[in-house]
């Protein structure tokens, strides 16, 4: 049975503004899922209405095969994680952890208990009786993590809980939550980030939130694979997936496209003969561009306009054609001065999307 079950719900703040509609979604018991989407978006509001912090203006929310749309926070079995870790900070951290349990007047036993094996998944034995000001960023996010643990909830909420900590420390306490979530197999989580490298390694699935609606759901690999539109397919990957315009000269079991700048695709999109003449964007990451000696048959052709050297990976910028944004190609190692070199790419037909009308060809 679903953990969580959302039905056509939807936000409006103040009565007419709409932020969110049909948002229909099912989370299933032990799931990490991780909401993306461009700022402002809902991916707040969308947590919020789960937390029970914001009212659900219409649909319905289930838990355990229960509507909780009118259930208070406190009892919708549910822990939320702020990016403020919001600890008390006149007290301990094994005060911080019991607090939430004194008030539900559990045993000092029950909370001991809890607070003790919360600690030793967290590995905050040696802080138990700090103050949270004695503590690093990442421990705070600790301690915020265990106040939530030991209530033992049936579903966790992180609202960017990472986007307060600088770099190496995110990165540290990124790969202790993905440990975490290995050692509470059940517990069920989802997570909000702007972050794309947390939702891809963090995430069982990815909700990608676009237009007040779902633009996607799918594991992290389905969605760089086989993105369903030409949305999913530029927010997900970095640099972003390149779309070259161009109209369909071949269909069947792979699809050929003549592209606007001379060069021509094959993909391993199906297309059928009603497709023949179709205008259409190609989508290419940057990552599957190889050079190719010229004279071959070309995908793309242009001038390097530009170039980064990161060391692991050369990224190319193309010359702008028609004002479009530039094509750009990710080549893995280090490489001479390309700028102004004449390049032709192609690409392998199970790397090449086809989206006709913004959908791709390969979900109808
Ligand atoms: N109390 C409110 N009244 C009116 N509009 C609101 C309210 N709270 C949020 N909004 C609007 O709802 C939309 C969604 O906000 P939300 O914070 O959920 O987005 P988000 O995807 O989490 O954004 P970000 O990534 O920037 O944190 C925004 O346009 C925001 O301005």
């Amino acid at each position: 049975m679903a953990e969580l079950k959302l039905r056509d719900v939807a936000k409006t703040y103040g009565g007419s503004v709409e932020v969110l509609k049909n948002i229909d979604l099912e989370i299933g018991k032990g799931e990490l899922v991780v909401f993306v989407g461009p700022s402002g978006c809902g991916k707040s509001t969308l947590l919020r209405m789960i937390a029970g912090l914001e009212q659900i203006s219409g649909g319905t929310l289930e838990i355990e095969g229960q509507v909780v749309n009118d259930v208070p926070p406190a009892q919708r079995g549910i822990a939320m994680v702020f990016q403020s870790y919001a600890l008390y900070p006149h007290m301990t951290v094994r005060d911080n952890m019991s607090f939430a349990l004194k008030l539900a007047k559990k045993s000092k036993e029950e909370i001991d208990a809890a607070v003790t094996k919360a600690a030793r998944i967290l590995q905050l034995e040696p802080y138990l009786d700090r103050l949270p000001k004695a503590l690093s960023g990442g421990q705070r996010q600790r301690v915020a993590i265990g106040r939530s643990i030991v209530r033992d909830p049936k579903v966790y909420l992180f609202d960017e809980p990472l986007s307060n900590l600088d770099a190496a420390l995110r990165v540290a306490t990124r790969i202790e939550i993905a440990q975490l979530k290995e050692s509470m197999p059940d517990s069920t989580m989802i997570y909000v980030t702007h972050d794309q490298v947390e939702a891809m390694t963090l995430a069982s699935r990815i909700v990608v939130l676009a237009n007040k609606g779902i633009a996607q759901v799918g594991t992290p690999l389905e969605l760089y694979e086989r993105p369903e539109n030409e949305f999913v397919a530029q927010f997900i990957g970095s640099p972003a997936m390149n779309l070259l315009p161009g109209k369909i000269t071949g269909t069947g079991a792979q699809t050929t496209v003549k592209l606007e700048g001379g060069g021509v695709a094959v993909s391993n999109a199906p297309s059928t003969e009603a497709d023949m003449g179709a205008a259409v964007n190609v989508g290419v990451r940057p990552e599957d561009m190889i050079e190719l000696e010229a004279g071959d048959d070309y995908l793309f052709e242009g001038k390097v306009d530009f170039t980064e050297s990161l060391g692991e990976v050369t990224i190319l910028y193309f010359q702008k054609v028609n004002g479009a944004d530039p094509v750009i190609a990710k080549l893995p190692g280090i490489h001479g001065d390309l700028r102004n070199k004449h390049v032709h790419m192609t690409v392998a037909p199970e790397k090449v999307q086809v989206f006709r009308n913004g959908k791709s060809l390969y979900y109808r």
